[in-house]
């Protein structure tokens, strides 16, 4: 049964038009955008026939996954037929092995985040002459990042032309949307009838949601969070944490995730397990604490905003920001992270420990993703 974005945007991705699928976390777009890709690509050729960039590693590899349940073929039904053929192309990946795979047999799909994509393509390895389908998930993102966004345009005009493919941006939010779509058009990132598929536009976030807030002083929120893990006893959540500073890194503090781990580990026995996600861990660590997380009955998972966007971890009922996120973007796709299963309407909770200088941030936040958020007290 198809998700209200699936419904919206899978006709007008028939129609070979070029898409903005602008739609709440968790609404199924990349079911929408994969469905396309496989009624395009024809499995027998050796070519590469669509592209999907992404952000970071984790999202490539979640993609890639779903991407390969959906390759995946009885061979019974028609064995001589080869199923279709998918790489993923991630930053920290045995780049040499692509190199040669890329070379002896192009796969019909590839997964890439945009530097190890643009290296093959500046080193002519990867050829995009046969590419119908170009797909940018996380959008907003990608054109926010000052280290993606000249790779980004030079993808989408140097690269390849509009004329050639069909282009599918998606993304829960996309600031200014009626300027992006007109930049989409100026700048020849798409075609002229591009069409903007805006589902739920009055609520930015799911609706299964329900926000809270407790204020407390600086140095009580490793204790609050105690609290509220007791009182909630979540099965499965995920708790924010945000980057350390510079300044912080140079005065040798341990980073503020090593702290809440320990404060977690000493404090919190008997609950689900407690696994840490941030950006400054090697590739390795990262894909195994995810695998940790998928495999674990329940968990605990501190995450930094590298776990913010596109992670899908549906059993994730509660989100705890132990950190403001920066802004209102980030918190609706921090809160995105739960609500993720499209038919169900049993309710999730977004929860953030606050400081009462902090209030007035929140409000704004409030303001901005016209959500409502109620005071909790212990
Ligand atoms: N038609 C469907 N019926 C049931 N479940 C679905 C359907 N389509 C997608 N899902 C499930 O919904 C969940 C969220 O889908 P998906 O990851 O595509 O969301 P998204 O819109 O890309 O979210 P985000 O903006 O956070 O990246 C996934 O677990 C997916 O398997």
């Amino acid at each position: 049964m198809p998700t209200p974005v699936q419904s919206e945007a899978l006709p007008v991705l028939f129609s070979g038009r070029d898409c903005v699928i602008h739609a709440q976390t968790g609404s199924g777009k990349t079911l929408a955008y994969l469905l396309l890709i496989f009624s395009v690509v024809n499995a027998q050729r050796s070519a590469v026939q669509a592209i999907i960039v992404v952000p970071t590693r984790e999202l490539g590899m979640q993609v890639t996954k779903v991407a390969r349940i959906l390759a995946a073929k009885s061979p019974e039904l028609e064995p001589e037929l080869k199923s279709c053929t998918i790489m993923a192309l991630l930053d920290g990946g045995t780049l040499r092995r692509h190199k040669s795979w890329l070379k002896v047999e192009p796969p019909a799909i590839v997964i890439a985040t945009l530097g190890s994509l643009c290296q093959m393509l500046d080193k002519h390895i990867l050829k995009l002459d046969a590419m119908r389908v170009l797909v940018i998930d996380e959008v907003d993102f990608m054109f926010n990042s000052s280290k993606e966004v000249s790779s980004l345009k030079r993808l989408l005009t140097n690269y390849s032309s509009i004329n050639n493919r069909q282009t599918i941006f998606a993304s829960a939010s996309i600031p200014q949307h009626r300027r992006f779509v007109y930049d989409c058009i100026q700048q020849k990132w798409t075609k002229a009838d591009v069409v903007h598929v805006h589902v739920n536009p009055v609520e930015p976030m799911p609706s299964c949601l329900y926000h809270r807030f407790v204020i407390c002083g600086r140095t009580e929120r490793h204790s609050t969070l105690l609290h509220l893990l007791q009182s909630d006893a979540p099965q499965s959540a995920i708790i924010f944490v945000g980057e350390q500073s510079e300044k912080s890194k140079k005065a040798g503090h341990a980073p503020p995730t090593t702290l809440l781990m320990e404060s977690l580990k000493t404090s919190h026995a008997g609950c689900p397990e407690i696994i840490l996600l941030e950006q400054d861990m090697n590739f390795n660590q990262r894909a195994a604490s995810l695998t940790d997380v998928k495999e674990a009955g329940g968990y605990l998972l501190v995450a930094t905003d590298i776990a913010a966007r596109g992670v899908d971890l549906p059993e994730t009922t509660h989100i705890y920001n132990f950190d403001l996120p920066k802004d209102a973007i980030n918190y609706l796709h921090r809160a995105g992270r739960t609500g993720r299963k499209p038919f169900s309407d049993s309710k999730c909770f977004v929860t953030s420990i606050i400081t009462a200088e902090e209030r007035f941030v929140l409000q704004r936040f409030e303001n901005e993703l016209l959500f409502h958020c109620e005071e909790l007290f212990f």
